[in-house]
């Protein structure tokens, strides 16, 4: 995810001689490095220190050491930019210097190609100019939405994990199109162009989700039998059920951590 973040704020316009990207394996470091013409060091202190911005994109469970190792050596105007799913914007705040500024970012996977969604949250010592800051690093991500933080855990739920759900869709639909007939190719093609056509469709249209289905489906015709099939598996009720069991994995691992 931090290489995808990293991606973007390169489109956005950052000079890539402005950034460094750490991590903890040497292999890993440079190819990063190398890939995106930025510099890349093992030195978490190193990469902090007169940084600007500085964004945290470690699994949860490793934020908390992470930021005790760095604290000291951030500037005290340098935004903290978050991307652990979970953690709220105050336990970052009780492991940094007072006053640092904090942003808590959900961003999803398709922000490598400038397709992302990402939902952004200021902690209690951002300003609206850090704020800002952030969305701009991040409109080369894709979309991004300010949202209160409390709507967090639902967004990322949604959209952070949602990814994962529609390459779900699209392997499932793949694999009917061979179900009926076809080879796997043409039929992944095919989902992936149907997918990304309707969601352009509604995007560009505005139209709400509803209604556009409603036009596919002819009174008496086919469309309507397959809807049938998806209302009788009970699939409308379980991206509900997945959507939730997501948000509430977030509390738990906020929980857990937070303790
Ligand atoms: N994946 C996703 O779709 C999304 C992820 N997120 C959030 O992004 C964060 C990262 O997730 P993800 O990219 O999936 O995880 P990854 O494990 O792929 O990335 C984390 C990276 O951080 C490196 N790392 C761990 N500890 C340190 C450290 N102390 N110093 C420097 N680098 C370190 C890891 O190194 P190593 O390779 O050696 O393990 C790894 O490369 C998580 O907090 C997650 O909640 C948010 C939205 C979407
Ligand atoms: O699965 C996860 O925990 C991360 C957060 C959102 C998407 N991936």
């Amino acid at each position: 995810m931090g290489e995808a973040v990293l991606a973007g704020s390169l489109r956005a316009g950052v000079v890539p001689a402005h950034v460094v990207a750490t991590g903890r394996r040497a292999g890993r470091v440079a190819e990063v490095a190398e890939r995106h013409g930025v510099r890349g060091i093992l030195d978490n202190v190193e990469a902090v220190r007169d940084a600007d911005v500085v964004v945290v994109a470690v699994k949860p469970k490793d934020v908390a050491g992470l930021l005790a190792s760095v604290g000291d050596a951030l500037a005290p105007h340098a935004v903290v930019v978050s991307v652990a799913a979970g953690l709220s914007a105050a336990f970052f705040e009780d492991r940094l210097p007072a006053g640092q500024p904090v942003v808590r970012v959900m961003p999803n996977t398709p922000a490598a190609i400038g397709a992302g969604m990402s939902a952004v949250s200021a902690g209690t010592h951002a300003s609206a100019a850090d704020v800002a800051t952030v969305l701009a690093i991040l409109s080369g991500t894709g979309d991004a939405v300010e949202v209160p933080e409390a709507y967090q855990a639902a967004a990322g739920a949604l959209a952070g994990s949602g990814p994962a759900y529609m390459f779900y869709v699209l392997d499932a639909l793949a694999e009917a199109g061979v179900a009926v007939g076809l080879s796997r190719e043409l039929a992944t093609r095919l989902a992936v162009q149907t997918m990304l056509g309707s969601a352009r469709l509604v995007a560009e249209t505005g139209e709400h989700p509803a209604l556009a289905r409603e036009r596919v489906t002819s009174p008496g015709g086919t469309t309507v039998q397959g809807l049938r099939a998806l209302d009788a598996a009970g699939v409308r009720a379980a991206f509900i059920a997945a959507v939730e069991a997501a948000r509430d994995r977030t509390n738990e691992i906020a929980a857990e951590l937070e303790a």
